[in-house]
């Protein structure tokens, strides 16, 4: 455009010649309206192509978390998983849209305007190059700065999301210790440091685009000044410096544009270190681990009769521990029997059941179906049949039927009902909806008790072939787990059943009870027997003023 606008200075204006103006003219209203459909078109799909992108990274950063075991996801920390699946993602989307957007364009219309500047004449080219050199200089610098202040303010985000989640979660009780100041300090705090970051981070952004305007201006009076000088020698045309000046224009503009997009580059590039930390760790409990190529357990002798599951000298130290959690435990759970698992606080009965279905592989030892070690297997063949429920019952948001169906996806509402009775679940036929009454995140619109029997109905819809129970019914009474219990044997009579508890009540009728002390089983036997000739049980067994029967 500058060159048809010399064109028009120097061929029309000056030589008197409307013609050119016109025919000129409107060459420069084609290319104006051009420019304006191929850069629309440009942001389209600039947009288009980067939302995808972001979708398919979301999903690819997802995938990944699913698969990290316990401790992997704790290094990281939820928080900062979220902030990695959300807003590092987006910075990336931002930089990928802004480099289609601009930054592959900006490189053609700086080369392109820096070319067609020196035809219109080469004397005013040192000016040029040397306000490129001192802005691409003013770049790097720029950039070098931003990239550890983007990864710093990343992981400050991360925090303030830890503390705000600690709060919402914990509001009950802030409030019962009457810690809201405290609390209010130190949201005050993260939110503080976040901010620091975030000014020092924008106060280079300010800086950058009045360096730009700067050395633009400087370089549009050199030109002006050496180009008059350079007419009045009548080395130069006027159209040719209007030209050159143009020219000089766009360089400007598209430098910038770049320097927009190196401050989002910054961000995006901390952004992306993190995504990738995410997407290489490599995952430590999933299908990948199975030992054999064919995981499946009917390779590996396992039919279609509930297994006999035998832990094997089972140790687990959790990483960084002193000790380990699971010492040399060796115990075996026999179909169509019950197993008690019972021990104090940090005894180690959750590690213990967590094993079962490979939430955590033993740092030695093995746990065998059949014989065969389970780390040969497929961690998803191996869950498909057991039914688990942790310690502190999750439920999802959604409907009591989507809840369920997590058991059982293809279960019908018959069925459904049936394994709400069975759970004792009758406070579902009161409830508005019934099947399609709400569950809100956590299932908090539920009471512990009630959590407890739904997760307990869920269990019982896979009719699996082994339960594993940790802590099912420390919100129930004792008539009511009793009832359950009686129910889950009477309907699925050849599972074998495992509960891990404190709870003597829970488990005095199981065919097998083992008491875990410190991480080692202490004794084995029945409830009468372990009465006589466990201390640890006994003790507990009176603590808990459970009588002989
Ligand atoms: N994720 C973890 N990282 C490190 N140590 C852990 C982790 N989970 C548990 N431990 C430790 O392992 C030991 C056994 O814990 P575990 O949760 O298995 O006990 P538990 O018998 O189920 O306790 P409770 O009845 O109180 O739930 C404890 O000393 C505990 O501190």
């Amino acid at each position: 455009q500058p060159a048809l606008n010399a064109r028009i200075i120097d061929d029309g204006i000056m030589a008197g010649d409307t013609g050119t103006i016109y025919r000129v003219g409107g060459y420069m209203l084609i290319v104006a309206v051009v420019n304006l459909a191929v850069s629309l078109a440009a942001t389209y799909l600039s947009a288009h192509i980067a939302s995808e992108m972001a979708r398919d990274l979301r999903i690819s950063v997802r995938d990944r978390v699913a698969l990290l075991s316990d401790a992997q996801a704790s290094r990281f920390g939820v928080p900062s998983l979220l902030t990695r699946a959300t807003g590092d993602v987006s910075n990336v989307q931002v930089l990928l849209f802004a480099t289609l957007a601009i930054a592959i364009t900006a490189p053609f219309m700086l080369v392109g305007a820096a070319i067609l500047s020196l035809i219109q004449g080469w004397r005013l080219a040192p000016v040029i190059v040397v306000a490129g050199i001192i802005l691409s200089v003013g770049m790097g610098l720029f950039v070098r700065q931003l990239i550890p202040a983007a990864t710093l303010m990343q992981k400050r985000i991360d925090t303030l999301n830890r503390v705000i989640r600690e709060q919402l979660s914990g509001q009950r009780v802030i409030r019962a210790f009457s810690r809201e100041r405290t609390e209010l300090r130190r949201y005050d705090d993260a939110n503080t440091d976040l901010f620091t970051v975030a000014l020092w981070m924008g106060r280079w952004q300010t800086a950058l685009l009045p360096t730009v305007t700067v050395v633009a201006g400087l370089a549009s009076v050199a030109v002006s000044g050496f180009g008059a000088v350079f007419i009045d020698h009548g080395w130069m045309k006027i159209g040719q410096l209007t030209a050159t000046s143009g020219y000089l224009m766009q360089i400007l503009v598209a430098v910038s544009m770049l320097s927009v997009v190196a401050g989002v580059a910054s961000r995006a590039s901390a952004s992306a270190a993190r995504i990738i930390e995410v997407r290489d760790t490599e995952a430590s409990i999933d299908g990948a681990t199975s030992r054999r190529d064919d995981g499946s357990l009917a390779a590996l002798g396992v039919t279609d009769r509930a297994p006999l599951v035998e832990l094997d000298g089972v140790s687990f130290r959790y990483a960084g521990a002193e000790s380990p959690a699971l010492d040399s435990v060796s115990l075996a759970f026999r179909p169509q029997s019950t197993t008690g698992i019972i021990g104090g606080t940090a005894s180690g009965k959750s590690t213990l059941l967590a094993l079962v279905p490979r939430l955590i592989d033993p740092t030695s030892g093995a746990v065998r179906w059949n014989g065969a070690d389970t780390a040969d297997f497929a961690p998803a063949a191996v869950r498909s049949r057991i039914s688990y429920i942790s310690a502190g019952t999750s439920l999802i948001t959604g409907t009591i039927a989507t809840n369920l169906r997590i058991g059982k996806a293809d279960a019908d509402d018959d069925e459904l009902w049936q394994a709400l009775d069975l759970a004792a679940a009758n406070f579902v036929r009161e409830r508005d909806g019934g099947l399609d009454a709400e569950v809100t995140q956590g299932g908090r619109n539920f009471s512990g008790g009630q959590r407890q029997r739904l997760a307990l109905a869920r269990a019982l819809l896979r009719r699996p072939d082994i339960f594993v129970l940790d802590e099912p019914f420390s919100a129930l009474d004792t008539d009511t787990e009793q009832a359950v219990v009686s129910a889950i044997r009477a309907a699925c009579p050849t599972s074998s059943i495992v509960i891990g508890t404190q709870r003597v009540s829970s488990i005095r009728r199981a065919d097998q009870i083992a008491v875990i002390d410190a991480g080692r089983i202490v004794a084995v036997g029945t409830h009468q027997s372990l009465l006589a000739g466990s201390t640890v049980y006994r003790e507990l067994a009176d603590a808990q003023a459970v009588a002989g029967v």
